[in-house]
């Protein structure tokens, strides 16, 4: 039986549906964003399955990863098989973690990298047995509570307000351009590809 932490944003809500639909949605996915990698909160990310796309995204917003040791369990932005693009906040959040040239690798190539290998890249911190996700995760939050709060939380805003700030700055932008990317027809076939060939994997 498959794991999963989060299978990413849903299809459905990029398919078929009117632009004012796709803009909404849009806009509560950057809200997400925003929300999480800008919280001045202690946030761990327990990673008990795969995480693909919009799941590695919100592990990627948390300040530190665990992750189920399994082979079988994968993570990663991997929008360009499913023929989308990551947007700059994605790719920034993820350069922020794991690097430039890792980060280009990973977004071309749209990779899913099984838990040990998602451990070499950086892209997680830790791997534990499955059934210790949940415990490890609440040691590691008892560390970083340890810490001095408004240090921290200065610390934490230094690093991730460039980012933040650039998608503040263009919101708008970033849902015009998602509206007339996703509802491009080439785009939309593509997305019923994909979606096609995961019913077919059955
Ligand atoms: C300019 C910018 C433009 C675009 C940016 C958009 C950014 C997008 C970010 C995203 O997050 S896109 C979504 C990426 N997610 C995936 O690729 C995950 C795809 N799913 C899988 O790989 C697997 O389904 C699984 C999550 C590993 C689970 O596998 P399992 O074998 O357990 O289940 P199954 O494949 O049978 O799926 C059950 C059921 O759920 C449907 N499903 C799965 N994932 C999604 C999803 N992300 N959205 C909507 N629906 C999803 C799947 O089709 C099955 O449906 P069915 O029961 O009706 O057949």
């Amino acid at each position: 039986v498959s794991k999963i932490f989060s299978a990413g944003l849903d299809i459905t809500e990029m398919s078929g549906k009117s632009n004012e639909h796709y803009a909404a949605f849009w806009r509560a996915v950057q809200e997400m964003w925003l929300k999480l990698y800008g919280s001045n909160m202690v946030t761990i990310a327990a990673i008990n399955g795969s995480s693909p796309a919009g799941g590695c995204l919100m592990a990627l917003c948390c300040d530190y990863r665990i992750m189920a040791d399994n082979p079988k369990f994968a993570i990663g932005l991997n929008e360009t098989q499913l023929g989308i693009v990551a947007p700059f906040w994605f790719k920034d959040t993820m350069i922020n973690t794991i690097g430039n040239r890792a980060t280009e690798l990973s977004l071309q190539l749209g990779q899913m990298y099984p838990a040990p290998e998602a451990l070499k890249f950086g892209l997680v911190d830790k791997l534990v047995p499955e059934d210790k996700v949940q415990s490890a995760a609440a040691a590691a939050m008892s560390q970083w509570l340890s810490v001095p709060d408004h240090a921290r939380q200065l610390t934490k805003s230094m690093m991730r307000k460039p980012a933040i700030d650039r998608l503040v700055k263009q919101r708008e932008a970033d849902i015009n351009n998602f509206v007339s990317f996703i509802s491009k027809d080439s785009i939309q076939k593509s997305l019923q590809i994909y979606m096609d060939r995961l019913k077919q994997k059955k």
